[in-house]
């Protein structure tokens, strides 16, 4: 049996699945855990990803490897591979300032133009810009401006700091691609070159960029650890995890996919490169070569984990409770602007449970508001997604949340596509697998996923009304 791993090094841990080449049959997993808080040092994702990869039986056996992982981070090495300060991550919202300054030296329908995306925090540019002005001792010493999987490959394939790494800092052995490079702000999902300009203007001066890799590109081969054996793991391109999640999916035309995980998410695959002057929607590259419009939020996942920790239950029960309030959680609603936001941009805000009367204070109420108000903010993005010229037939709902019964129910009455839910996995390292088979045979396979619910459809429009009611007073 020929096996290929994914994997995903996401925002709040690392995940490892192993696939049997032929069938695409999951046979092992792995998974470790990535610390708190939107600035971390990469060490601790080659920490965890070998622990992961451990935890998954290593790569002793399997013939090809590729990584997912969060989008936008950060990562600065200097002249010698090492990381110069920890990574800022894709949710750290103190480059906002910095995105609006980049706006203004260059104008929002420009920077569309040549990038597909009008900055916010979240993007790469915007943190170099950042570390320009806070950080400038830091800035000067950037040699390499990498990605979180980008960093990732490098080290499996044996680079990194010398007297850490068997092949030592070559810095021009960086690699990334498409779908990554496309969440920079100085890269051309377009043209697919580097707009080095955008570049030098965020960081100030020029520096090595990661060789964008194209679908199925084999990035070199692995050596993890001491093995010999391991020397001929043939390591695929990576991904964006979002684009890793498209890619296990096998979504296509007439698919939209929503991932509620630490982000939440809103996308689709198209073979037209987006452009959103309003900055809603992200032009991003795809990882089979076409391209991926997206739409992201800073508040999925957790919010539903804050409310757990509110009402003191575990998330099955907080779904039964919110499937026991009617729809429109008798007004109760949720904006979840917890960690600021990104879509609508305000890095500054915070989260408002409006509509509250002693009456429709319970805790099914609450529930289900947090459940409806997350949402409605998902929602919101499939709009923007749409006006984009998309019209999807069906709504792809994955992510750690998906797997809540309630969460599944509550968007077929959000949502007026209908929803399908397919069978719970970790579809971005699951994706990485498929660029692992890819990269390995020149083919991108064609292996199945299950759907494991259709909920009917039950649109229930107060639920989006009075979210938008509330949601436009405070922003
Ligand atoms: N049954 C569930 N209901 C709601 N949320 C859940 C459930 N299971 C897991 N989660 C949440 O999903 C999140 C993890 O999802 P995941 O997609 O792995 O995130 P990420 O890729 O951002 O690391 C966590 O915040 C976790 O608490
Ligand atoms: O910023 C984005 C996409 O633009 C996020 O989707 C990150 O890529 C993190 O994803 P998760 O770890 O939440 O899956």
């Amino acid at each position: 049996m020929t096996l290929v791993a994914g994997i995903d090094s996401s925002t709040q841990s690392c995940k490892v699945v192993i696939r049997d080449l032929d069938t695409g049959d999951v046979v092992r997993t792995g998974r470790a855990s990535h610390p708190d808080g939107t600035e971390v040092a990469p060490a601790a994702w080659w920490d965890a990803l070998r622990s992961a990869l451990a935890e998954a039986g290593g790569l002793e056996d399997v013939a090809a490897v590729s990584i997912g992982g969060q989008q936008h981070g950060m990562v600065v090495l200097d002249a010698d591979g090492q990381v110069i300060r920890d990574a800022l991550l894709w949710n750290d919202t103190r480059s906002a300032g910095a995105a609006a300054d980049l706006i203004e030296e260059f104008g929002a329908a420009t920077l569309a133009e040549r990038t597909g995306l009008v900055p916010v925090a979240s993007f790469t540019s915007t943190k170099l810009r950042w570390l320009r002005d806070a950080e400038p001792d830091n800035a000067a010493r950037v040699a390499a401006v990498a990605l979180p999987h980008d960093w990732l490959t490098w080290r499996l394939r044996g680079y990194g700091p010398a007297g850490e790494s068997p092949h030592g800092p070559v810095l021009e052995e960086l690699t990334t691609d498409r779908s990554d490079a496309s969440g920079t702000g100085y890269w051309s999902p377009a043209s697919g070159e580097y707009d080095r300009d955008l570049l030098i203007a965020a960081l100030g001066h020029d520096a090595i960029l990661p060789k964008v890799l194209g679908p199925g590109e084999a990035a070199g081969t692995g050596a993890l650890g001491a093995s010999s054996t391991a020397d001929a793991v043939v390591l695929g391109p990576g991904a964006g995890d979002n684009a890793g999640a498209a890619l296990g999916l096998g979504a296509g035309e007439g698919d939209a996919v929503v991932s509620i995980g630490t982000s939440g998410t809103v996308f689709a695959v198209t073979s037209t490169p987006a452009r959103d002057e309003s900055g809603a929607v992200a032009g991003f590259a795809d990882a089979s070569g076409e391209f991926l419009p997206l739409v992201a939020t800073l508040n999925a996942a957790r919010v539903l984990d804050a409310f757990t920790r509110v009402l003191g239950v575990d998330h099955d029960e907080l779904g039964r409770l919110a499937l026991d309030a009617e729809p429109g959680a008798g007004g109760a609603v949720l904006v979840p602007y917890f960690e600021g936001e990104r879509t609508p941009n305000l890095p500054d805000a915070t989260a408002t449970l409006a509509g509250l009367t002693l009456a429709s204070t319970t805790r099914e109420n609450l529930a289900r508001a947090a459940i409806e108000g997350m949402l409605c903010a998902l929602a919101d993005g499939l709009d923007a997604v749409r006006a984009q010229g998309l019209d999807p037939q069906r709504l792809l709902i994955v992510g750690g949340a998906a797997q809540n019964p309630a969460v599944q129910a509550i968007a077929a009455q959000v949502f007026e596509v209908p929803v399908v839910i397919p069978e719970p996995a970790e579809y971005v390292a699951l994706g990485a697998a498929a660029q692992a088979a890819w990269a390995l045979t020149g083919e991108r396979p064609d292996w199945p996923v299950e759907t494991v619910a259709t909920p009917a459809q039950d649109h229930r429009p107060v639920i989006r009304e009075q979210y938008r009611a509330a949601a436009s007073a405070v922003s």
